[in-house]
């Protein structure tokens, strides 16, 4: 059975005493748990007190974004070896953020995988259609492009060991989440494109559905077949509801 991860993503919010002060709450509260793995993306400001602060416990710690060089004159980027020479274990790659608002293509996201891959840095890669992509029914087309420019020369094995996030771009920040079937269809043509090609990595592959994950959600999100986990936004903000979200997945699992 593939682990599930819950990975809060707490996009632009929260300086550094902010994020020590939540990771010190969040720590008490789930560390009972074993059957979840646990992530925060903070800031890349935050990222080396949140390792710090969550020392002692199971909560993994990752970028947002990187760049694919190793150093060099980039202003304002930080690399995928920077993130490896602190032990951060995960980077987020093409969230439709930045996709979006800073025009991140394909190409882009594709480059920065084989980056973090290369430093022994998890990729958590996201993919998800607009609102009028899925009323043009286009969400197949558009994720399954997504994930074969992201995945392009990838070895099978290297696969079977990225995440993939598969957040609708219309329910990210809305409060509007996909039903937990259309999530986990979606999830499942996902998956069953990756088994065209990569029959052994399409089984261990984990798949997150992100968009408006809420406790009062998760339980049935967490319950389908095909959905590997959450890459959540909002309610990763705070102590109490990203551990409600980690606890009732964790009761599902167990
Ligand atoms: O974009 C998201 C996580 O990467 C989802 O954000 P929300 O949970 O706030 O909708």
């Amino acid at each position: 059975m593939r682990k599930p991860f819950i990975c809060g993503n707490w996009k632009m919010n929260k300086n550094v005493d902010q994020a020590k002060a939540m990771l010190t709450e969040l720590k008490a509260k789930v560390a009972e748990v074993e059957e979840v793995e646990m992530g925060i993306c903070p800031t890349a400001l935050a990222l080396t007190a949140v390792k710090e602060a969550a020392a002692g416990s199971d909560i993994v710690t990752g970028a947002q974004n990187i760049y694919w060089e190793e150093s060099g004159a980039y202003t304002g980027e930080i690399s995928a070896k920077m993130l490896a020479d602190s032990e951060i274990e995960y980077t987020i790659i093409g969230h439709s953020e930045r996709r979006e608002i800073f025009g991140e293509s394909d190409f882009e996201v594709n480059k920065k995988v084989h980056a973090a891959l290369e430093n022994g840095v998890k990729a958590i890669v996201c993919v998800g259609e607009t609102l009028e992509e899925r009323k043009a029914e286009k969400i197949e087309a558009k994720v399954n492009f997504q994930v074969d420019a992201a995945l392009a020369g990838l070895s099978e094995e290297e696969i079977a060991d990225v995440v993939i996030a598969y957040e609708p771009i219309w329910a990210i920040g809305t409060g509007e989440t996909a039903s937990a079937e259309e999530a986990n269809r979606v999830i499942g043509i996902i998956r069953d494109h990756i088994r065209e090609s990569y029959p052994e990595a399409a089984e261990k592959i984990r798949i997150q559905y992100g968009g408006s994950v809420k406790p009062h959600n998760v339980e049935e999100i967490m319950a389908q077949e095909e959905i590997d986990g959450a890459l959540v936004g909002g309610a990763s903000l705070k102590a109490e509801s990203f551990s409600e979200i980690i606890l009732k997945t964790e009761e599902i699992y167990k």
